[in-house]
C-alpha cells in the first residue's frame, strides 16, 4: 500500500483508490480533508505523468489542501478557488475586475440610466441571479433592463466582475477560445456548494478527458440563498459523469449521543442521499451530552451564558443564527470581564450605531463637541445630508431632533466627567435616542446604552472599558478563548462544547427561509461539538423552542 493512504479507515481508503469520476459522499467529521490530501498523494505517487488541481470554496481551504498534500511533487499540483482558478486559464488582469463597491457604483449608474425604481439591493440581488444560474434574464422587464445596462457598462470601461471570471471561463471553453486546464485529475472539495456556473466549469473539464472526483455533503448544503446546488448538483454530477458513489459514514469528532441526535433531526429531509452515520469515538464524560435551556428574555439568556462560560473556562463555540443574537452575548460577556473572540473580528462597537454612540460620549467628556454629534446625528430618522454639514460647519440644522441634540449636548459635556452623573447622562441620551433615531440604528443604541449603563464608574473609564474588550474580540491568536460565530461561519470548525443559543421556532428555523435548508444549518451547527451541546431559546414574546429540538428526540 502506498504511504499516502497510511492512516485511512476502508471507506476512506476505498474512496481514494477509486479511479475515474467518483462523488464521495463524507458527512460531518468524517476527514474529507484528510481523504482530498491522500487521494492527491497516491495518484501522485503512484503515476509519473499527469498534473492534479484540487479546488475549493476559500483561498484557506485552498492553502491548507496544498499543505497537506505536502511539496515534493513540484509542479505537478495546482490549488485554488474556481475564481483564481479561472483567472489564471483566461488571463484576465487584476486590474480589471471590479471590487464591490465599484460594482454598487455601476448598478447605481444602470439604474439611473433606466430610470428603473428599484431598490439597489434587488438589482444587486437579480444580476447575481442571472450570473449564478446562468440562465438568460427574460426578454424584457425591470430587472432584464437594468442587468443589460450594467453589463454594457462594465463592457465599456473593460471591466469585468467577480461572477464574470468564472463565466468568461466557461463561455471561452465552450467556444474553443480558452483552452480547459491541463491537469489530468481534479478533485473538489465541499462541493455541494457549487453554483450552476462551478458546474458549468467542472463539466467543460470532464469533457476534456480530465478525471473529476467531488467530495460533498449534501446534509450540510447551507448556500441555497446562494444559488448553491446542494443535493440537485451531486445528482446531475453522479447521472451526467457516471461517477461511482462512495459514502464516508464514520463520524471521528462528536460523542455518539450527539451523532445520534444530529441524524435524527436530518432524516426529516426528504430530499437527500442517505447515510447511516456512524459514532467512531467514545463517550467523554458528561453525563448529558446534549442540555437545553429555557430563559425569560434574551438579555437573560446573553447574561445566563455569560455566567457559565465564566464558571466553566474551556474550548467553546457559541452559535446563533444571527449576529444580533451574538453581540448581547459579546455585551454579557464584556459586563463581566470576560474576553472572546467574534469569528470574523467584527466586534458589536465597529457597527455603525454604537461606534457613533462612543464617539460622541467621548466628545462628551471631552468638551470637545463636534464630529461624535455629527455621527449620532447621521443617525437620526429621515435626516438630510446638508443638515449634518451644518453641524460641522457650527451652523444650526432644521431637523429638529438635531437641533435637541446640538441644544443639550453642551449640558450633558458639562456633567460626564462626574462619575456619579454618568447614569443621568445615558438616561438622557436614551430619551433622546428613542425620540429620533432611525429604528435600525435605535436597536443597536439600546443594547450600547443598557451595556454602558450596566458599567461601573465615569463615562471615560467605562468608554476606555469597552475599547480594551472590543481590541480583545479581534485576537483570533488567543486559541483558548470562547469564539462567538454565527451558524453558517460555523461550517468546517469544532470545538469541545458549542452553545446555540436562539433557538426559538420562528428564529431557528428562520421564518424566511426554506426549512430544508433551515435543518440543514442547524445540522451544521449540532455537528460541530466534540464533547457536549448547549441549546437555548427565550420565551419573550410568546417564544416556543424551536421545533428541530422535538425532532432530534424522535427520527
Ligand atoms: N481514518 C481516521 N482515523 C482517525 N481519525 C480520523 C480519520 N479520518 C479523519 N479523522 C479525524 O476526524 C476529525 C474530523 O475530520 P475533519 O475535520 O476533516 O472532518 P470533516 O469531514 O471536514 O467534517 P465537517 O464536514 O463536519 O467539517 C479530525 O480530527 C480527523 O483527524
Amino acid at each position: 500500500m502506498s504511504d499516502a493512504l497510511q492512516g485511512l479507515d476502508d471507506s476512506q481508503r476505498a474512496a481514494a483508490l477509486a479511479r475515474g469520476h467518483s462523488l464521495v459522499l463524507a458527512g460531518p467529521g468524517s476527514g474529507k480533508t484528510r481523504l482530498l490530501s491522500a487521494k492527491a498523494r497516491h495518484l501522485l505517487d503512484t503515476e509519473s505523468a499527469g498534473n492534479l488541481v484540487a479546488v475549493s470554496f476559500t483561498r484557506d481551504s485552498a492553502t491548507e489542501l496544498l499543505d497537506r498534500i505536502g511539496s515534493g511533487f513540484a509542479g505537478r499540483v495546482l490549488a485554488g478557488t474556481f475564481h483564481a482558478l479561472a483567472l489564471q486559464q483566461s488571463g484576465t488582469h487584476r486590474k480589471r475586475i471590479l471590487d464591490e463597491s465599484g460594482r454598487v457604483h455601476y448598478i447605481l449608474r444602470a439604474l439611473q440610466s433606466t430610470g428603473v425604481d428599484m431598490p439597489v439591493e434587488a438589482a444587486i440581488g437579480a444580476i447575481d441571479r442571472f450570473k449564478s444560474t446562468m440562465a438568460p434574464p427574460p426578454r424584457d422587464g425591470d430587472e432584464t433592463r437594468v442587468f443589460r445596462a450594467y453589463q454594457a457598462e462594465i463592457k465599456k470601461h473593460r471591466l469585468v466582475d467577480f461572477q464574470d471570471i468564472l463565466i468568461n471561463a466557461v463561455d471561452g471553453m465552450r467556444k474553443g477560445r480558452v483552452p480547459p486546464l491541463g491537469v489530468r485529475w481534479m478533485l473538489v472539495d465541499e462541493s455541494q456548494d457549487m453554483d450552476d456556473v462551478q458546474f458549468a466549469w467542472i463539466s467543460e473539464h470532464l469533457k476534456a478527458g480530465v478525471e473529476v472526483t467531488l467530495v460533498a455533503d449534501d446534509d450540510q448544503s447551507i448556500y441555497g440563498w446562494r444559488h448553491a446546488l446542494g443535493y440537485a448538483g451531486l445528482t446531475r454530477f453522479e447521472r451526467d459523469a457516471q461517477a461511482r458513489r462512495f459514502v464516508l459514514e464514520a463520524n471521528y469528532r462528536c460523542d455518539p449521543r450527539i451523532v445520534a441526535h444530529s441524524q435524527r433531526l436530518i432524516t426529516h429531509n426528504t430530499e437527500r442521499f442517505d447515510k447511516r452515520i456512524k459514532a467512531k469515538r467514545p463517550t467523554n464524560g458528561y453525563d448529558t451530552p446534549v442540555v437545553t435551556h429555557a430563559f425569560e428574555s434574551k438579555v437573560a439568556e446573553a447574561d445566563a451564558v455569560a455566567a457559565f462560560l465564566g464558571e466553566s473556562p474551556g474550548e467553546w463555540g457559541i452559535l446563533a443564527r444571527t449576529n444580533r443574537r451574538l453581540d448581547l452575548l459579546e455585551l454579557a460577556c464584556s459586563a463581566r470581564s470576560i474576553s472572546v473572540v467574534r469569528l470574523g473580528g467584527r466586534s458589536f462597537w465597529d457597527h455603525k450605531p454604537p461606534a457613533a454612540l462612543l464617539a460622541f460620549v467621548e466628545d462628551l467628556f471631552r468638551s470637545d463637541l463636534g464630529s461624535g454629534i455629527a455621527r449620532i446625528g447621521a443617525l437620526v430618522d429621515e435626516v438630510e445630508q446638508d443638515d449634518i454639514q451644518r453641524i460641522h460647519d457650527g451652523e444650526k440644522p432644521e431637523h429638529k431632533g438635531l437641533r435637541e441634540l446640538v441644544a443639550v449636548a453642551p449640558q450633558w459635556a458639562q456633567l460626564s466627567p462626574q462619575a456619579k452623573r454618568a447614569d443621568l447622562v445615558l438616561r438622557a441620551i436614551a430619551i433622546w435616542s428613542e425620540k429620533h433615531l432611525h429604528k435600525r440604528a435605535l436597536a443597536l443604541i439600546g443594547p450600547a446604552l443598557l451595556h454602558m449603563a450596566r458599567l461601573d464608574g465615569s463615562l471615560e473609564r467605562r468608554v476606555q472599558f469597552i475599547k480594551r474588550a472590543r481590541n480583545k474580540v479581534k485576537d483570533t491568536s488567543a486559541q483558548t478563548l470562547p469564539v462567538l460565530a454565527s451558524l453558517h461561519s460555523s461550517k468546517g470548525l469544532e470545538w469541545e462544547r458549542v452553545w446555540i443559543m436562539g433557538c426559538e421556532d420562528g428564529h431557528v428555523p428562520h421564518v424566511e427561509a426554506p426549512l430544508d435548508e433551515e435543518r440543514r444549518l442547524f445540522y451544521v451547527g449540532l455537528t460541530r461539538a466534540k464533547d457536549q451541546l448547549h441549546l437555548s431559546y427565550s420565551l419573550d414574546n410568546k417564544s416556543v423552542a424551536s421545533r428541530f429540538f422535538a425532532e432530534c428526540e424522535e427520527a
